[in-house]
Parts: C-alpha cells; structure tokens; sequence
C-alpha cells in the first residue's frame, strides 16, 4: 500500500463506491433473471412433471423451490441485500449478504451470511484474520450503495492499491433510532455473537451476557441460521421461539422474516397453550414465583385424583326389586383403585366405570336373590339405566384442566391439597386468586398449571379417527409428488400443525431467567427431541423462590443434552451514561457481578426529576415525556410498577402521543429498548418483590439515548 502515490479521500471513496455498485447492479440484474426464470419454470411446471429423469425434476425443482425463497426475501423490503466484503490472501472476493447469489457461470455473487465461507466476515480479527487481508462493510439504500467502511485484517498482506475507507459501522448502526420493532443485526455481527449464533445445531446452546449484549440478537440470528443449515429438520419439525410477553413477542417478530425466514413460531409464554386463549394477566411476582413453584404440581396431582367437589358422595339405586348401594368409601376406593401413579384420570375413567360394576356386581347375589342375571346383562341393563348413566357421569366427569383449577379456589380443600407444601398464608393468597379464574381468566402463571393439569388429566380416547391415506406424505401431496410439492406441503404442514403440536425440533427460550419451574415444565412438553437455545441473564431475573429448584426444573427440561455456553461481554444497546444508573443499582445487590461495557456515549447524562408527593407524579411524568419525546426521533418507554400501569396510562392518554409512546410495567418492559425512557416511581419498583432490585436494573436499561426518572421516594438512587 505504501507504494501507492497518496490520492485525495473523497476521490478514493467516489472510485470504491462505484466499484461496489456495479457489482450490486450485477446482483439485482442477476436476481431479476432469477426471478422471471422462475416464474416461467412455475409456469411449465406441473406438465413436465411426467418427462425427464427423477434427478433432473428434482433439480429443476429445487431451482423452483430457491428462486422463490429469492423473491420472497426480496419482497420482504429489507436494507442491505448485499452489506460485507472479504477480500481474501489468496486474491478471491467474496461478497457477504442476506442470501446466496451465482451469476451465470455458477460464480458466488453472494455468499450467504450463515454459509462457511461467510463465517469470518464476523469472526475475522486482526490477531487472527483467518486468510482475510480487508473486510468491507457496504451500506446502501434501497439498490444503491451508500456507505463503505473498511478494517485492514492483515496489513503484511495487502497489495499496494488496496484501498481503505470510511469507519465505525457498529457505531452508526447503534446510533439509529429505535423503531417499534426490533432489527436485524446481520451487518454488524461481532465475533463473540457469532460464535454463539453458529454453536452445532444439537444439544444445549446457553447464552448469558448482561442487558443490551444482544442476547435476543443472537437468538433470533441462531433460529435463522438453524434453518439454513438444517433446512429440512428445523422447518419440517418446526422451531419454537418463546418469550415472556405479548409486548416482547409483537417487538421481535419482524427479526426473523426480515432474514427472509418465516418458518419459526413465536410465542409468549402466556399463549403457549393452544386450547386457551392467550393471556397477557400477570401476578404480582410473589404470587408468580408460588405459582412457579414445583410444589404446585404436589398440589395439581392431588387436586387430579380427588373426588369431583359436588359429586355424588353415595349411590343407591333400585334394581330388579333389589337395592344396590355404594357409600362414599366404596366409591373413593373404587376412583383410586382405577388411577395408580401416573395414570390421566379422563384416559382411564372406562377403569372407574369396571370398579363401580365390580362393587355392584359384588353385592348384587345378596340384594338380587334369585333375580340376578349374568354379569354382561347386569353391566347392558345397569348402562341403560338414566339413574345409573347420570350418576356415572356426574362421578367421573370428563374434566378439563379449567375445571380442576377452580376447584383449588376453596380454601378448605386446596389446605387439603396442599397439606405439608403450603403455608396458611399460600392458601389463602392462591385460593383468592384462582376464585377469579372463571370470570376473569387465567393469569400468564395459571397458564403452567392449567398445561401441568392437561398432562395429569390426559385427554379423551377419541372415537374416530380418519383414515389415513397410506400414499399421502401430507395433506395434499401424494407418493408421486415433486420437491416443490414437498416444500409447500412443509410450509403448509407448518401452519396446519395440530393446536398443541409439542414435537419442536429446536426451542429457543429468550428471557430465560423468568421462566418457572412449572413453566419449564411446560416447555419441556413441547420439545422432547428438541435442541435449544436458551438465552438469559440471571441478574434480571424476577424470581423470588428458591435457585436451586429453579436450576432441577431447568435442568429436567434440557436433559442431558450436551451444553455450551457463551457469555456476552458488550452492551451495545444503553449509552454508558444511562447503563452507569442501572449498573449502580445492581451492584448494590450484587457487588461481584461482571458487568458488560457500554460501548457508546452520548455526553447526555440521565435526568433524575424529584416531586415534593405522589400527588406531583402526574405532571411531572406529562413534562418529562413531553421533553423526551422532542429529544429523541424514536419510540419513548414509559415504565411504571405493576400496580400504576394504568394511572400512568390515563395521564399520559389525553395528550394522544401515538405510536411512537408505550407504557409498560416493570414486567412488560423485559426485553423491550425505546431510544427514551421516563421511568415513573423507581422505588415503587425496587419495593414490589424481594426481586424488586433486578427488576429495576432491567427498567433502568432500556434506553438508548435518553432516560428520565420522575421520583418522590429517591431512596432508589445509589447516589441519593
Ligand atoms: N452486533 C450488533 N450490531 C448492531 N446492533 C446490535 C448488535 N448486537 C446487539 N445490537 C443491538 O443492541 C440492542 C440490544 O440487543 P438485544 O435486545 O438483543 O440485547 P439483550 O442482551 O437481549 O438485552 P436484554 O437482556 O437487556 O433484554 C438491540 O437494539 C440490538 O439490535
């Protein structure tokens, strides 16, 4: 390089741009010609499916099957088709970008940026540039280039013309506004994230890192990669993406479709139960943490074998001029004798029915004298008896897992159930609870418990089933069928899949500190063959029960899957400014915790407004948000306490401030970044659990640019 006779920037620049725009020129008109190729392949399709030989159908299928993942991609309006560059030491160029591209002659254009060969776009570093002399970061808009900025990898080896320009793409990139939805990152992956996104495809990938280090990112990046990697396991059996609220979920969803990648399912844990409507319903956190606790499946495993509350206590019925009679220990023995351990009371009630016609048949030489029939008349007369059908059904009902719940809001009997687990003060907080549950609706906690009963309770033996049509491969598709058949059958197969599908192939858990045990219960139902990725940071965490049980619950939901683990070091969301309030916050609970580095500084130190009373809170909330609003060009976070929500909500209401405003509680706010944050009463935060401290530090490190805290009890503050 050094021999190269010096040239002005801004001409070096207009040359480097332009080379990079021809080539992305070349992508696009090579995409057009893909496009209408494949459009015209479409068309032809079908009638040629009975010419040619199986391999040449199956290629001109798959060609079918990739142009329109292409135009699917491209229709999903995205910035940066093309956005990295690599120049290598033995002289190739590959160009890195959302999906792979060949020209004519089958030359990469552009190498996908999950693809090996784009693997050191992220993970090259000058200490070890892995055979890359530049790597380029290409900004554009739209299909023109915009922006170039460059790293020299391995100086020793760049030729002498080599070029270099511009600087800190990460750090125009996290100086961006923040829109309702969240991003993709696939420009400005870094290496440690990297790494975690291309973890093997099998076992337990763990990744931990404090707030804003990109743990969902990664997440969302690692489900994108899974699918290309393993196209045919990961969309055929469907990956799971679960996070803690609808807020949270709505924030993500559009990471993944702007990869170009639709086939993964996004859940809050709320709606994770397809039979119940989803429900966004929170405890307040001690309350959520009993409800997580694996003492409640004590409870439910009780409550799933007792006698139905309300039910028949004896029977008595007049038969052929006898009496027939079970008392209430007859038919207690006869209920229990029909459910040893592990047995789903709906799936073996035809068991309680054969103990109640044994009972009666038992005593039925005495009562009937010479009048008794055989056994299978008794058993025929006794079913059509209306009395002895109604008390069948009254005593072994059908039960379903709403029903059983309810019952647990009777203090009397969940004291019973919850004999040497519960403490009388639990009862009594459970059982109020759950007395809303028919009004009301269950709770996001209820949700566990309700798909804990499901798995006690089993479901109905069906009647009848559809008989399956033995050539059919799916709904639709027949033996005789071609790869594009199969792959829109996939995708067909992927939204038809049954209500409570549970056989996911991978399951990534975000926000995994917040799961319960019962809820990990919940997810382990639903991903028995399952990899995972399980993302988390325990200083975040709202739990307030004991560690250890939470670590058994998490531990029997993995397995014994091979684990690895990645932590994250850099919080690439908060400005150090505003990451210093929240990082005084926790260090005062947790001295010796590592904390990530804030990367970005904005010079704008966080404003703390202090009111005389609560009664001052209002308006002091309506101005801050005013303020911040102006401040900043993107979304603004109001968080509150879970119990003011809704007072905040009202204030703010009147001054109509749309789309760009959302008040959150201190739970809702997990996860979720605004570019300003106004965070009303902090100490009413801290005094709402004994895990009020970690919830604050998630509050307080939302914001990327501004944050407001509006105050009467300061005593929050570590430098109050
Ligand atoms: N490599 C990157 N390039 C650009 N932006 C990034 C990068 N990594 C993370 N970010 C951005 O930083 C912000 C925080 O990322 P993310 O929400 O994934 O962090 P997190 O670890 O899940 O945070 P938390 O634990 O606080 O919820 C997001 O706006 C994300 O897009």
């Amino acid at each position: 390089m050094s021999d190269a006779a010096p040239q002005p920037a801004d001409r070096v620049l207009a040359r480097e741009l332009a080379a990079e725009q021809d080539h992305l020129d070349r992508v696009y008109a090579r995409l057009g010609q893909l496009r209408h190729r494949a459009a015209e392949t479409e068309r032809d399709g079908y009638s040629l499916a009975r010419v040619g030989n199986f391999g040449a159908l199956v290629e001109r299928d798959a060609m079918v099957f990739h142009a329109a993942q292409r135009r699917y991609v491209l229709d999903a309006e995205h910035e940066g088709l093309v956005f990295g560059r690599l120049d290598r030491r033995d002289g190739q160029v590959h160009h890195v970008g959302r999906l792979g591209v060949r020209g004519e002659a089958s030359e990469p254009l552009v190498v996908d940026w999950r693809a090996p060969a784009a693997a050191a776009f992220y993970q090259a570093t000058a200490a070890d540039p892995q055979g890359v002399v530049r790597r380029r970061m290409i900004q554009s808009s739209g299909e023109t280039v915009t922006g170039l900025s460059d790293d020299l990898l391995d100086p020793a080896a760049a030729p002498p013309d080599m070029a270099l320009v511009g600087d800190g793409a990460l750090l125009a990139s996290l100086s961006r506004t923040t829109t309702r939805g969240m991003r993709d990152i696939v420009a400005t992956i870094q290496r440690e994230q990297d790494e975690a996104i291309r973890s093997p495809a099998g076992g337990v990938t763990i990744v931990s890192g404090g707030p804003g280090t990109g743990k969902t990112a990664v997440a969302l990046h690692r489900a994108a990669y899974l699918l290309y990697a393993d196209r045919s396991r990961f969309a055929g059996s469907g990956i799971l993406v679960v996070g803690p609220s609808p807020v949270f979920v709505e924030y993500i969803s559009a990471v993944l479709p702007s990869l170009g990648e639709d086939a993964a399912t996004l859940r809050s844990l709320g709606s994770l139960v397809a039979r119940l409507s989803p429900t966004e319903r929170v405890d307040p956190p001690a309350l959520a943490s009993l409800k997580g606790s694996l003492r409640m499946r004590t409870v439910l495993e009780r409550a799933a074998r007792a006698a139905v509350p309300g039910g028949p206590e004896e029977f008595r019925l007049a038969y052929r001029g006898g009496l027939l009679t079970l008392d209430r220990d007859a038919l207690d023995k006869a209920r229990v004798g029909a459910l040893p351990r592990g047995a789903r009371r709906n799936e073996v009630r035809r068991a309680g029915f054969d103990n109640i016609f044994t009972a009666l048949w038992r005593q039925a030489p005495q009562q009937l004298r010479g009048r008794l029939p055989d056994r299978p008349r008794f058993e025929e007369e006794l079913s059509e008896h209306p009395a002895f059908r109604d008390f069948l059904r009254a005593w072994w009902p059908q039960l379903t897992p709403l029903r059983v719940l309810s019952w647990c809001a009777d203090e009397r009997r969940l004291r019973r159930w919850g004999r040497d687990v519960l403490s009388g003060a639990e009862v009594g907080a459970l059982a109020g609870s759950f007395a809303a549950l028919l009004d009301v609706g269950p709770t996001v906690a209820d949700i566990a418990l309700l798909d804990e009963l499901d798995a006690l309770l089993g479901r109905p033996r069906r009647r009848s089933r559809r008989v399956r049509d033995s050539f059919e491969i799916a709904p639709g598709v027949h033996e005789v069928s071609t790869f594009a058949d199969r792959q829109r059958a996939a995708r067909a197969q992927a939204v038809q899949r049954p209500d409570d599908y549970r056989d996911y192939a991978h399951i990534v858990v975000d926000e995994a500190q917040d799961v319960t045990p019962m809820q990990w219960r919940m997810l382990g139902r639903r991903g028995r063959h399952a990899s995972w990725t399980v993302v988390g940071d325990p200083a975040q965490s709202a739990w307030t029960g004991d560690p250890a049980e939470l670590a058994r619950a998490r531990d029997d939901a993995l397995g014994r899957r091979r684990r690895e683990t990645y932590t994250l070091s850099t919080n690439y969301r908060n400005s150090a400014e505003i990451f210093e309030v929240a990082a005084g916050v926790i260090r005062r609970v947790q001295p010796d915790l590592r904390l990530p580095v804030a990367v970005r500084s904005t010079g704008v130190a966080p404003r703390h407004v202090a009111v005389d009373s609560p009664d001052g809170l209002a308006d002091a909330a309506r101005a801050a948000v005013a303020a911040v609003l102006r401040e900043v060009e993107g979304t603004v976070g109001v968080i509150t306490a879970l119990g003011r929500r809704d007072a905040a909500a009202g204030w703010l209401a009147e001054a109509g401030h749309g789309e760009r405003l959302q008040v959150v509680t201190s739970l809702e706010a997990k996860g979720m970044e605004y570019d300003g944050v106004v965070l009303v009463e902090p100490a009413e935060i801290l005094g709402e659990a004994a895990s009020g401290a970690r919830t604050l530090y998630v509050a307080l490190s939302r914001a990327t640019q501004r944050l407001t805290t509006v105050s009467y009890d300061t005593s929050w503050r570590a430098d109050a």
